[in-house]
């Protein structure tokens, strides 16, 4: 263990009570109180802010809560399998101590891997975004946004049509498996190559700190007529995110099994039935897998090929996960399954396709060809666009 700055956190005086501590109406409250005092201070920030001793404690008691809550969660999602921690477990918010403030580091404050460095820097980004961006103020923006497209209708409709997975094609600039993919990058240039090449769906990454993505690529894309039905790509840690992916035009959205424990995953699946975006659960392996299967109302799983904690990536994920009593669930529930990562071939897509899968998500390969167009051409063998 080194120590840069020690923090002491200590809530000695008001604990609340572990139960009530772990209930959702008590964590949203401190979520949303947290936010609002920010937001106040945020609208009023020409005039000085008077610092009073209570608010500054409120507010680093609710951080204190928020922190709690935290890992009590991260509790409850590695009962589940999820080893994905959603914030860091050692490290309470700074407490002032005195003169000295000092905060314990130790490796357990380090991510683990890629995945939950990405995980841990969308929560404190969504918790930013939060106060520039309300949700009162996003729930108006819905009324305004435009109408969602059927996205798993698209898909069914292309495999249909084409004998072939329905295409999911990734705008994507760079990832942090392979850096940066296209250099000379023109978002609604991809995606209008994509459509002329037969995607029946477009995937937009809209993280910016790793993928060099950004929301206003899936806006842009979607304000320049592009009929594909857009996929925000995005790592989704709070409901937030979805009511904000939708009123940038976003017709689905990405769940990540191995980052959302069950209850989250109900929660967001709501949510997203409630405003119109169809979700895509991504799973990668059989635990995530069963847990998904154990949830109903689950139209669209993707089974991604990489491991997004070591970045491996393997093909044959795909028919293992569906395999025996899962593929059998899979039939019965009539969900579509999305083959994603590392498909480069037509032999690729045969190999996914006789495993069982209806649809595929689809970046490097055709992002990285000067035509996209002809890249998806070369990814099936054949023009899928008539
Ligand atoms: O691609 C990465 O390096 C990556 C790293 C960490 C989290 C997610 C990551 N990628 C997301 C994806 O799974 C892919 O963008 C998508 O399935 C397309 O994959 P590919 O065709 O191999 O570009």
């Amino acid at each position: 263990m080194k120590a840069l700055r020690l923090g002491v956190y200590c809530d000695p005086i008001n604990p609340a009570p572990s139960t009530f501590k772990s209930s959702p109406i008590f964590m949203d409250a401190r979520k949303n109180n947290l936010a609002c005092i920010r937001a106040q201070q945020s609208k009023t920030k020409d005039v000085p802010i008077i610092t009073t001793s209570s608010n500054v404690s409120v507010i680093e008691e609710l951080k204190s809560k928020d922190w709690e809550i935290g890992v009590l969660k991260d509790e409850i999602a590695a009962t589940q399998g999820i080893r994905i921690r959603r914030r860091p477990p050692t490290a309470p918010p700074l407490h002032y101590v005195g003169p000295l403030e000092l905060l314990l580091q130790n490796e357990g404050n380090s991510p683990r891997n890629i995945l939950e460095e990405i995980v841990w820097n969308k929560d404190v980004e969504v918790t930013q975004m939060k106060e520039r961006y309300p949700l009162f103020s996003l729930k108006e923006a819905l009324n305004s946004a435009p109408p969602s497209r059927d996205f798993v209708g698209a898909l069914k409709a292309s495999y249909l049509r084409t004998g072939v997975p329905g295409l999911i094609a990734e705008v994507k600039k760079a990832s942090p498996s392979r850096g940066v993919l296209r250099e000379d990058f023109h978002p609604v240039e991809v995606a209008k190559a994509y459509e002329k090449g037969g995607a029946a769906c477009l995937s937009v990454l809209t993280d910016s700190k790793y993928f060099q993505g950004g929301f206003e690529n899936l806006e842009a894309i979607r304000n320049a007529g592009v009929k594909c039905p857009l996929l925000c790509k995005e790592f989704i840690v709070d409901a937030w995110q979805l009511y904000y992916g939708r009123a940038k035009g976003a017709d689905a959205v990405l769940l990540i099994a191995g980052v959302l424990p069950d209850l989250d995953m109900k929660y967001m699946l709501k949510i997203c039935k409630m405003i119109g975006l169809t979700a895509l659960v991504e799973v990668h392996d059989e635990n995530e897998m069963d847990r998904m299967l154990a949830i109903d109302g689950i139209e669209l799983i993707g089974i991604n090929n990489r491991n997004l904690e070591t970045f491996e990536v393997d093909i044959s994920n795909t028919k293992k996960l569906l395999e025996g009593e899962r593929g059998e669930k899979i039939r019965q529930k009539d969900i579509i399954v999305v083959g994603e990562s590392g498909l480069f071939t037509p032999a690729d897509i045969a190999y996914v396709q006789e495993a069982g899968v209806k649809a595929i998500l689809v970046g490097e390969s055709i992002v990285k060809q000067k035509d996209p167009t002809q890249g998806i051409i070369e990814l099936f063998g054949k023009d899928i666009s008539a």
